[in-house]
């Protein structure tokens, strides 16, 4: 490679001033908004949003003065992994204490606090859905696929300053969306609940990430693209339809909150559900599988079991995935054909998801050892029988049999845990126990016995939260059928609610018990990157060093 290209500043490159145009026009349409927005909650918001793009702008600026920003081709942009790493861990606990809180408000309903709107559980809960979801999962995803891909293409991840506005630009749609939440902003559709304004910075943003990984993929210095890329790439392509689709809406003025979507009744529902249920599809399961492929071999210094397996659970799971959204519509107003082929199509998906746990756990062939000596280990494998458990369940509970006991009762919401607490979480945070010691070059985590302790301690945690949710949701269900020999309901709704309180506190305590270990690896993390590593935690795994061939 010639050597102007080497070190080629992005301060340089034309499209620094269209980061800038698209954060100097945030700034304008936020001023206008705080000015003539109908709604005082979004002319309180429009000033927050303000000082966030003149943040940016001042950013940007700044680092134009300075030259741009150094996009060394020699070297891995390893800061903005480190940025992602941190990201995660921070909006992971704050996710998950906003979990604790709503859990025991469903136990103890004083909790509640009926005096401030915003401590309701009504506006807490899309709180901690999104946060767990869209700001730890999203941020683990956007941490991961930007080490991955610049390591399995051998090069330096593409756009210059584009990376960083994808990271930034990814943060902000979090404050925004959360800050809208708690006053009371929402058009009400779960999963996806930030109005217009705060959907069109996401897709800005999403197709900006889009736009950088293929573009690190096009210069890539592999001529493989391995399988993982092609994980996170289905998990940023669907993502970008499913959103741009399900939120669809007219605003009802251009500087206020409010909107009107294009769709309505059944057909509302069923594109709500075919979002929703794929945002579970390829947000929740396929950008993990992601993190699956790359890290489990990367930790046990293994070749993935069967590659060509992998390569048929791809499209296998994508393929069948799309058609089972309407699983959650059973016995709705929507057509019972529609019904039919979601189930099929859920009871089909149990093959492919099962391929891709049994592909992640025989990786382990021949280093079954580990899961003895490594915690790390040990947390990735739990996470992926989590992901076969929750996805043998899913199938079950998609059978319109049985979802007639289960639809509605808090079955669903064990389900749901299973696969966030046990695939989703810890498969995230065995990921980043991994990029820690790598990325800021220390021989291990400080304390292995730390590792240890989250373990044990999450695990508990999980396994009460979703035994209480089994209890009380089957229970519940139960209630909800039962007649007495006079043909009327046996129980008053007040009666299943009171039977469950026991399972609620449990759930609570669990998900406390959760929380103390995503707080144990802080501090972990933080005396790690302080670079207190004892001798005896000496245990990283070898990673080639920071430079991509030339
Ligand atoms: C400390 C751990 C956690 C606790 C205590 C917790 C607690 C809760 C509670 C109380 C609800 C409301 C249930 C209801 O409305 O009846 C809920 C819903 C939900 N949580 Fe969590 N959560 C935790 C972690 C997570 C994580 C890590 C994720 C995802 C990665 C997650 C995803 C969700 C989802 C998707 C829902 C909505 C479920 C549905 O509508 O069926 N949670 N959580
Ligand atoms: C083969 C795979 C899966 C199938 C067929 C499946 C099926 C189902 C079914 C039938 C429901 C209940 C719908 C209802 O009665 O309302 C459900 C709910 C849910 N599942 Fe799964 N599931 C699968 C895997 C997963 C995984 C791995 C996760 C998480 C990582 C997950 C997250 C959820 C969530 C968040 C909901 C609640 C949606 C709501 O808010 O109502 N699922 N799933
Ligand atoms: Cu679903």
């Amino acid at each position: 490679m010639s050597t102007p290209q080497v070190l080629r500043r992005a301060g340089a490159d034309p499209s620094t001033a269209v980061v800038l145009l698209i954060t100097f026009l945030g700034a304008l349409w936020s001023l206008f908004s705080a000015a003539y927005a109908p709604e005082a909650a979004m002319r309180g918001q429009a000033w927050l949003l303000l000082g966030g793009f003149l943040t940016g702008i001042i950013l940007i600026v700044g680092t134009i003065a300075n030259g741009g920003v150094v996009n060394d081709e020699r070297e891995y942009n390893e800061n903005l992994v480190k940025a992602g790493a941190i990201a995660t861990m921070f909006w992971g606990i704050a996710g998950l204490l906003v979990g604790v809180v709503i859990a025991f408000q469903l136990a103890f309903p004083v909790l509640n606090i009926e005096q401030f709107g915003f401590t309701s559980f009504g506006r807490l809960r899309p709180l901690h859905t999104s946060a767990v979801i869209f700001a730890f999962g999203g941020n683990a995803l956007l941490a991961t696929s930007f080490y991955v891909v610049q390591r399995t293409c051998r090069t330096r991840i593409a756009g210059g300053i584009w990376p960083w506005f994808v990271f930034w630009g990814y943060q902000l749609f979090i404050v925004m969306a959360a800050t809208g939440y708690v006053i009371g902003i929402t058009q009400s559709k779960e999963y996806a609940e930030p109005e217009w304004y705060t959907d069109l910075w996401l897709t800005i943003v999403w197709v900006a990430y889009l736009l950088v990984f293929l573009g690190t993929l096009w210069k890539r210095k592999e001529p493989h693209i391995y399988v993982a890329n092609w994980f996170y790439l289905a998990f940023i392509v669907t993502i970008a339809v499913l959103h741009v689709v399900n939120n669809l809406a007219m605003p009802v003025s251009f500087f206020g909150a409010r909107s009107y979507s294009l769709f309505a009744g059944v057909q509302d529902a069923l594109t709500q559900w075919w979002y929703g249920h794929n945002a579970v599809g390829f947000f929740l399961t396929a950008g993990f599988l992601g993190i699956m492929y790359y890290f489990i071999p990367k930790r046990v210094q293994r070749p993935v079991y069967s590659y060509r397996l992998s390569i048929i659970h791809f499209w296998s799971l994508i393929f069948i995935y799309i058609w089972a959204g309407p699983h959650h519509l059973h016995y709705t107003a929507l057509p019972e054909w529609a019904q039919t082929l979601g189930m099929t199509f859920s009871v089909m998906l149990w093959m492919p998801s099962w391929g891709g746990m049994i592909n992640g756990l025989m990786t382990l062939s021949g280093a079954w050892d580990k899961l003895r000596t490594d915690p790390v280990v040990r947390m990735l494998v739990l996470s992926v029988a989590f992901y076969g458990m929750s996805t043998f369940e899913g199938p079950v509970m998609s059978v319109r049999a049985v979802n007639a006991l289960s639809h509605y009762t808090d079955w669903t919401v064990g389900h749901v845990h299973s696969g966030a607490l046990g695939w989703v979480g810890f498969i995230s945070f065995g990921a980043v126990y991994c990029l820690v010691p790598w990325l800021w070059k220390r021989k291990g985590m400080h304390s292995k016995a730390l590792i240890d302790w989250h373990f044990w301690i999450a695990t508990f945690g999980i396994l009460l939260y979703i035994t209480s949710m089994w209890v009380a949701g089957i229970m519940q269900g139960l209630m909800w059928r039962a007649y007495n020999e006079l043909g009327f309901l046996e129980f008053s709704f007040v009666e299943t609610v009171e039977a469950m309180h026991i399972s609620y506190i449990i759930r609570a305590v669990g998900g406390l018990l959760y929380l103390s270990g995503a707080i144990i690896m802080a501090y972990n993390m933080y005396r790690t990157i302080k670079g207190d590593v004892k001798e005896e935690d000496e245990n990283v795994i070898p990673q080639p060093a920071a430079v991509p061939a030339e």
